[in-house]
């Protein structure tokens, strides 16, 4: 079992701080994400306490959990956001996340999400390419506006961790590559809406090792030796995202204080405000995916299942990188069982666990996905006419609502026939 302040067995039963999840299920259903604020809040204050001798910036990648009372809780700590749509400069700003503390980053932005950064006022913009550069010039010309932007490096790191989520590469779609920053800068002093305030890398997710972010860290700053060179006003260095969380007791996550033991030394000398973007390491453990035993059956090799009512529609993360995600029984049970727990999808990727040791419960029992504050509730889908679930966030023994469950209507409330 995952060690954790925030979900822990009280007796017999387990709880989010001093809420019984079975509780939570029978005032609100399942499938239910139970996310505890207080978790978010000491996954902040870890990760400022490892950085706090560098002068920095945090801005929480609203990507990992969107939800509007996540966004603000971290927002009401002085955080800031890194965001990468329209959608998600929407929700920072509904959460009171102040425009001048909110990134506005993606690969492929369009002409409208670049006027409604701009429009909005954010801190600044990234830009991924030349073409990209080009068009935000000629928008913000456009609106009368100068466009405050950090170039994102592409550092060529190929940081170890699932392929589909690193993104230092330069095979990958991310950034500006090496070769092309001499134009890049050559462009941009020919850019007259543009002012260059800073440079950005993100090397990926889930990074347990720190040696990736010190060899794209080395390369960033050759590049800011070389841009304050001609004459760019570099005010940020953006570091990304990408710190580990613990999923599996028995792959223990880096802990955030060794990413800041090589970083800081790094970063300290320099006359710049440090930028980090994390996601995952804020929220991953402050939430469960809280789920209903339907039905246990069994093969004739005698194979385990339990089949549940969440599945990768609500937590698409094992389907789709293989990830561990511990399951706990919500009333404990001392007897074990080695059983594959499944989803109600057709996809036999749908499955949360495979030959894993559960707590013996029985049909119409919960089950808790552990872990599943990050990339969970933000990727679900309505596949298979699936309704999303409700979400609800614990503070000690307060329990509110933030999110309704889907309902029929408004699965079809956009089709016109
Ligand atoms: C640009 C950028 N910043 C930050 C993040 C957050 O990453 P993580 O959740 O791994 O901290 C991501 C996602 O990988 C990202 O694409
Ligand atoms: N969705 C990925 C992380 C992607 C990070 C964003 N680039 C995961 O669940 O691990």
């Amino acid at each position: 079992m995952l060690d954790s302040n925030f979900f822990r067995y009280t007796g017999t039963t387990l709880c989010c701080d001093d809420v019984k999840l079975e509780e939570l299920a029978a005032n609100f259903g399942t499938p239910l994400f139970v996310t505890s604020r207080r978790s978010v809040i000491e996954s902040y204050k870890a990760f400022e306490c490892a950085f706090e001798a560098l002068p920095h910036f945090t801005c929480y990648s609203v990507k990992a959990n969107y939800n509007l009372s996540v966004i603000r809780t971290l927002a009401e700590l002085g955080c800031g956001c890194d965001v990468n749509s329209a959608g998600e400069l929407y929700r920072a700003l509904q959460s009171g996340v102040s425009p001048d503390k909110i990134i506005f980053a993606g690969v492929g932005k369009r002409e409208d999400e670049i006027v409604y950064a701009l429009q909005s006022g954010v801190l600044m913009l990234k830009a991924e390419s030349l073409s990209e550069l080009r068009a935000i010039d000629r928008i913000a010309g456009e609106l009368g506006l100068t466009a405050s932007v950090a170039i994102r490096i592409n550092p060529n790191v190929t940081a170890e961790t699932h392929p589909y989520i690193t993104t230092g590469d330069s095979k990958e779609k991310f950034g500006i590559d090496e070769a092309e920053l001499s134009t890049v800068f050559s462009l941009l002093s020919r850019l007259p809406n543009i002012k260059l305030v800073g440079l950005d890398m993100h090397i990926g997710s889930q990074i347990f090792d720190p040696e990736y972010y010190v060899a794209a860290t080395v390369k960033l700053l050759a590049i800011f030796k070389a841009s304050r060179e001609l004459g760019f006003a570099i005010e940020f260095l953006d570091i990304g995202g990408g710190f580990p969380v613990t999923y599996d007791p028995l792959k223990p996550a880096t802990p955030i204080e060794h990413f800041a033991e090589k970083l800081v030394p790094m970063l300290l000398p320099l006359d710049v405000k440090v930028i980090f973007e994390p996601g995952r390491y804020l929220v991953a453990n402050a939430s469960v995916l809280l789920t209903r035993i339907l039905y246990k059956k069994s093969n004739h090799t005698g194979k385990q299942f339990f089949v549940v009512d969440a599945g990768m529609t609500e937590l698409i993360r094992p389907a789709l990188y293989q990830s561990h995600h511990e399951v706990q029984s919500v009333t404990f049970h001392e007897e074990e069982v080695i059983a594959d727990v499944v989803g109600p999808i057709c996809e036999s990727s749908d499955f949360f666990a495979r030959h894993r040791a559960i707590g013996a419960a029985e049909e119409g029992e919960l089950l808790a996905v552990m872990s599943a504050g990050a990339y969970a509730a933000v990727m679900s889908s309505n596949y298979n006419g699936r309704l999303r679930p409700a979400e609800v966030l614990v503070n000690g023994s307060e329990v509110k609502l933030v999110r309704k469950r889907e309902t029929l209507e408004q699965l079809v409330q956009n089709e016109l026939t």
